[in-house]
């Protein structure tokens, strides 16, 4: 198979800016990403994701292969518990390569992969432990403070469950965690059972997580080619090290992003065309929204499913306030092939489609959105993948990665932090009178008094 590199269309966006004004974003843009090598970037503790890719050993991908095949052969489900970016990595990597109808089709071949610790919601999770008696599962449990809610709470309730079934024994060979080095529950528990564990390293934050063991292990269950993941984010760490300004697509979509808000525009849409990329959509938002949204500032990532969306997001997107941007990841060649088929009465008049490649048709769909949007004022960036495999998707994870390190240091933000996501959890925690909050409970609960 030919390899190729993913492409960065900026055309239809710079259009949008004053002449040279890309071009004139190289020394900031270079300086951004220069203060990541260096390590003098704001956060720079949080730099471990950087050179990841390329730091990977045979031999540490092959023990992830190797605890991947004995789940594989000891369950029929495995449940991936974590939140944030101890989640959205795997599933969006999974999702992408995996069949659209896999767990209706799974004939047993590859494990089902389940999904918790991302929620609260007591049906959820009571409809999720009700599917899972009397069968052969297991879990994964992930988190890297391991003092997650959501996710010690469904794996509280995971852990009993498995026991229960399958016998404390088992149950050790089939919960695997992975976790801080010393710190957090998830960590003392798993060294407790004698559970086979991972680390996730300090210096690599939750959404920059996706290619140490947090995304790895999952989706080397759902059985899928981590090494050809692997090496393709590899290859587009060497490009990005490697390339010059106007070749370089991180630094080219950094700069113009910040351009494009500078100049009014504060939403980042991303768009797919293949409904298999939605969860692409949720790991990107997290990427981008924790890394960028602080200090009253930050371009506010929301994303569609096109053409699906364009039904009910359309009206909004072609005629709504001018302060949006698009950015459209686009999938060269499907994997399957399928025609237009023809209907003798052609009451729906779609007999000029006949025999046509549904791929085809998409593709016109892709480029008539894209003209609309960008005459109805968008301004339109594309990112060309040649297909949906693990290779090209490890390119855009890294190129995604990249592009966010350098375009929160353009910002001026640190990238690698989110304090404000400490917000919410302070105010549970005080409303459900945890421990050591009894001040903040007292508090809170005086506020609600006189706003009630
Ligand atoms: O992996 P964990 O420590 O459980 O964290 C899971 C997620 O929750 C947090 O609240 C953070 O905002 C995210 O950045 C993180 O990815």
């Amino acid at each position: 198979m030919k390899m190729e590199m993913i492409k960065l269309d900026i055309r239809k966006a710079a259009c949008f800016l004053a002449e040279g004004a890309v071009e004139g974003m190289e020394k900031q843009t270079k300086a951004a990403h220069k203060a990541l090598e260096d390590g003098t970037s704001k956060g720079s503790d949080f730099l471990g994701w950087l050179h990841l890719p390329s730091s990977l050993t045979p031999e540490f991908l092959q023990d992830i292969k190797t605890t991947a095949d004995t789940l594989r052969r000891e369950c029929d489900t495995i449940v991936v518990a974590g939140i944030g970016g101890s989640y959205l990595g795997a599933r969006a990597v999974i999702e992408a390569l995996g069949n659209s109808f896999a767990w209706l089709t799974n004939k047993g071949e590859n494990p089902n992969i389940l999904f918790a610790g991302n929620n609260i919601g007591e049906d959820y999770l009571a409809e999720l432990l009700a599917y899972l008696k009397g069968r052969r599962f297991g879990v994964i449990n992930i988190s890297k403070s391991g003092t997650t809610t959501e996710t010690a709470l469904a794996f509280r309730l995971l852990r009993s469950l498995c026991e229960e079934e399958r016998g404390k024994e088992t149950a050790r060979r089939v919960i695997v965690a992975i976790t801080d080095a010393k710190k957090g529950a998830a960590r003392t528990t798993a060294d407790k059972e004698g559970y086979k564990s991972y680390v996730i390293p300090d210096n690599v934050g939750g959404r920059f997580s996706v290619l140490t063991p947090v995304g790895l292990l999952p989706i080397a269950c759902a059985g899928f080619d981590i090494d050809l993941l692997v090496k393709g984010a590899a290859d587009m760490e060497k490009h990005a090290a490697e390339a010059p300004y106007a070749e370089n697509i991180a630094e080219q979509y950094a700069a113009v992003r910040n351009l494009l808000y500078a100049g009014g525009k504060k939403i980042e849409v991303l768009a797919n065309f293949q409904p298999k990329l939605h969860f692409m959509n949720e790991w990107w938002k997290q990427l981008y929204g924790e890394s960028e949204g602080k200090e009253l500032k930050g371009i506010f990532p929301a994303a569609v499913d096109f053409t699906t969306d364009l039904h009910s997001m359309g009206q909004w997107l072609q005629e709504g306030e001018r302060t949006i941007f698009e950015t459209v990841i686009s999938v060269e060649q499907s994997e399957h092939e399928l025609r237009f088929p023809h209907d003798e009465e052609n009451l729906d008049g779609l007999n000029f489609l006949a025999g046509k490649r549904i791929d085809e048709v998409n593709r016109m769909a892709e480029l008539g959105t894209q003209i609309a949007h960008v005459d109805g004022g968008v301004p339109n960036i594309r990112i060309v993948l040649p297909r949906l495999d693990a290779y090209y998707l490890g390119q855009l994870i890294y190129f995604f990665e990249l592009g966010c390190g350098i375009s929160g240091n353009v910002l001026g933000v640190n990238p690698f932090n989110q304090p404000g996501v400490e917000a919410y959890k302070k105010n549970m925690f005080a409303l459900l009178s945890k421990p050591g909050y009894e001040a903040e409970s007292e508090a809170i609960r005086e506020r609600l008094k006189k706003e009630a």
